[in-house]
């Protein structure tokens, strides 16, 4: 198991400070890096305080883990179950999100949906931000990685509409013939969505219909983003001045 991401902690020397932490479950094609599009916009514009948000969102196909060579085979056929936890390396996902949150750069791969693996000449740098994103069909699946948000969103699109993107997708972006998406569809990712993510859409603490279309939860959910960052700004600040040292002569 290639443990291709690599994760530092010192940038300038010093620990960046903790994210705030976004899990983004749901179906596929629900329109999840959609949703993480839109919030990034929206908080990613300038803020009350002028000072630009540092948003990044990450995907958990980053994160499937190497396949054996009967699996590529399997996989090709279109007969490899990418939609079972199996397929996700659990502890790379768990230890990467552990960095993130203690404020280090990580190194994290693209994932090649043609070629079934993870790029290792491709990799992305996630830097120290204020708003991390994960977006992906099981992230909730795992406790340990659930456990480790700050909030928790499952985008809530109907299966058929979900069907009806993902077919032209495949077909157009990942190389795919119709027989193979539906078979596909019907063997492995309709049975595991009903078995393993839409059972974690009771861990979420905002659930979102109809996904990006929904700019009303879309603008709740920023507001109370920017809320927690600028508490947390006002708590720093506030620290700081009562840690500098009494500088007014007795
Ligand atoms: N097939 N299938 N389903 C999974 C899953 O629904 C979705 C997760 O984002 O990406 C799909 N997926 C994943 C890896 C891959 O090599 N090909 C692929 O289509």
């Amino acid at each position: 198991m290639s443990d291709m991401t690599k994760c530092n902690g010192k940038i300038n020397g010093i620990e960046g400070k903790t994210p705030f932490l976004i899990g983004v479950a749901g179906g596929t094609a629900s329109g999840k890096s959609t949703v993480c599009k839109r919030i990034m916009e929206k908080l990613g514009q300038v803020d009350m305080d002028n000072a630009q948000r540092q948003v990044v969102c990450i995907s958990q196909d980053s994160f499937y883990r190497d396949l054996s060579k009967e699996e590529i085979v399997k996989a090709e056929k279109g007969q490899f179950n990418f939609d079972h936890p199996d397929a996700f390396n659990e502890k790379l996902m768990e230890t990467t999100l552990r960095d993130i949150l203690e404020g280090r750069k990580c190194e994290i791969p693209v994932y090649d949906y043609k070629n079934h693996k993870i790029r290792k000449d491709d990799m992305v740098t996630i830097y120290p931000a204020d708003v991390v994103l994960f977006e992906g069909i099981l992230v909730f699946y795992f406790p340990e990685i659930r456990n480790l948000f700050h909030m928790k969103l499952f985008v809530d699109t109907d299966s058929d509409t979900r069907l009806a993107r993902r077919v032209p997708r495949d077909i157009n972006e990942r190389g795919r013939d119709l027989d193979q998406v539906l078979h596909q569809y019907m063997n492995f990712v309709k049975p595991a969505f009903e078995e393993f993510c839409s059972p974690t859409k009771k861990f979420a603490d905002v659930i979102i219909p109809r996904g990006a279309d929904n700019l009303v939860a879309i603008d709740l959910i920023v507001q109370h983003i920017r809320e927690f960052l600028a508490n947390r700004q006002r708590t720093e600040k506030s620290t700081s001045t009562k840690a500098e040292p009494n500088t007014s002569s007795p």
